[in-house]
């Protein structure tokens, strides 16, 4: 099965997001509206039964990503579609029928889930508020051990009573998917869902997303600076740097042959058990970056990238590359000029 086989859940076109920033009085007497360009016109599609990764070093934008496709962030422009339909949302009733489809999971369950509830309060709560909760006391009970069971916190009985606080990392989290399948979504945008754990469970818990991918036909966002968990764990990944996606395609694709500078000094950042042999080799000096990333609210032009590029050329600085298709045709792309036609790789 190729990546584009399987139907298509949610997708955004021209996603962009622009915060303004604050003014001071200073600034109240000039025309000047600064702006942090968090997000500039993203492309990306969901489809049920894959993950799709998005990865990006800190303040990439990735996190503003998963609130915009959630609609808990109003959208400077673009467009997002649930089924081929636009959506746009700003609470009330169209909301929750939205979050019934689309559901978050964030990085930090502990901030997630009230403390002073229960594990039982929390999954009855999104239960009800998405009309799942049955129509008595035992079906509410069953529904409840369902999710639990769903999560792999066994026996239900020995959680539901419990505070958050009476969990590791692992299963707060794990109560907190069970919260968010409590709606019977279709997507789950899940924003660093291990980083945050004990590296020992991190790989249970993406398992439990994998598992649930494929048993409940989810179409899942993962969101992750570690691009290794990403050829792991993810269908396709998109790669983002300072806002912008600088390249795309099959996960395995993307991390054994990554095209763009950028991702490629991404991997060579990344520990990868895979490339232990390399240690202490001396890497080709054109394969290393440096610097640091850009402020948003004057990113560079071209490519956001070209400041810390190796490989700029003067066209980079100026003129913003398309996505290029690579030749094995197999849906890999990268936004770089590198792979304009008749430039030397
Ligand atoms: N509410 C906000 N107001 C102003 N700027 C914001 C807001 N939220 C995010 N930003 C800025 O937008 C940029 C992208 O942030 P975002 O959190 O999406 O990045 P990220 O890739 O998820 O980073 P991290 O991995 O650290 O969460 C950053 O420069 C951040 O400071």
């Amino acid at each position: 099965m190729t990546v584009t086989d399987t139907e298509v859940v949610l997708e955004a076109e021209g996603l962009t997001k622009h915060f303004p920033v604050r003014r001071g009085i200073r600034d109240l007497l000039t025309r000047d509206r600064k702006a942090v360009h968090a997000v500039d016109d993203i492309r990306l599609t969901l489809r049920r039964g894959r993950v799709t990764a998005l990865v990006g070093e800190s303040g990439s934008g990735k996190s503003t990503v998963a609130r915009l496709l959630a609609q808990l962030y109003g959208r400077t422009s673009g467009d997002i579609r649930l089924h081929g339909e636009s959506v746009t949302v700003k609470g009330g009733r169209k909301f929750r029928a939205y979050c019934r489809q689309v559901q978050m999971i964030f990085q930090d369950p502990f901030a997630s889930l009230n403390p002073t509830h229960t594990v039982r309060y929390h999954l009855t709560r999104a239960l009800r508020i998405h009309g799942r909760a049955g129509n008595n006391a035992a079906e509410l009970e069953e529904n409840l051990r369902d999710l639990l069971l769903r999560v792999q916190l066994t026996p239900p009985e020995r959680y539901l009573d419990k505070f958050p606080h009476e969990l590791s990392g692992g299963q707060r989290q794990r109560v907190s998917i069970a919260r968010a399948l409590g709606a019977d979504p279709e997507a789950l945008l899940a924003d660093e869902p291990v980083s945050m754990l004990d590296v020992s469970i991190r790989l249970g818990v993406l398992n439990l997303l994998r598992d649930l991918k494929e048993r409940l036909n989810l179409a899942i966002l993962y969101i992750t600076h570690d691009i290794a968990s990403a050829r792991y764990f993810a269908d396709e990944t998109l790669v983002m740097y300072a806002g912008r996606m600088v390249e795309g395609g099959d996960s395995e694709t993307v991390t054994q042959n990554p095209a763009h500078p950028y991702t490629r000094l991404l991997i060579e950042s990344a520990p990868d058990p895979d490339r232990l042999d390399r240690v202490g080799d001396p890497r080709a000096p054109e394969d290393q970056g440096s610097g640091e990333p850009p402020s948003l609210i004057a990113p560079p032009s071209g490519c956001r990238f070209h400041p810390r590029c190796v490989h700029a050329m003067p066209k980079c600085s100026t003129d913003l590359p398309p996505r290029f298709e690579l030749p094995a045709n197999d849906g890999h792309w990268a936004a770089c000029w590198l792979y304009e036609e008749g430039v030397a790789k």
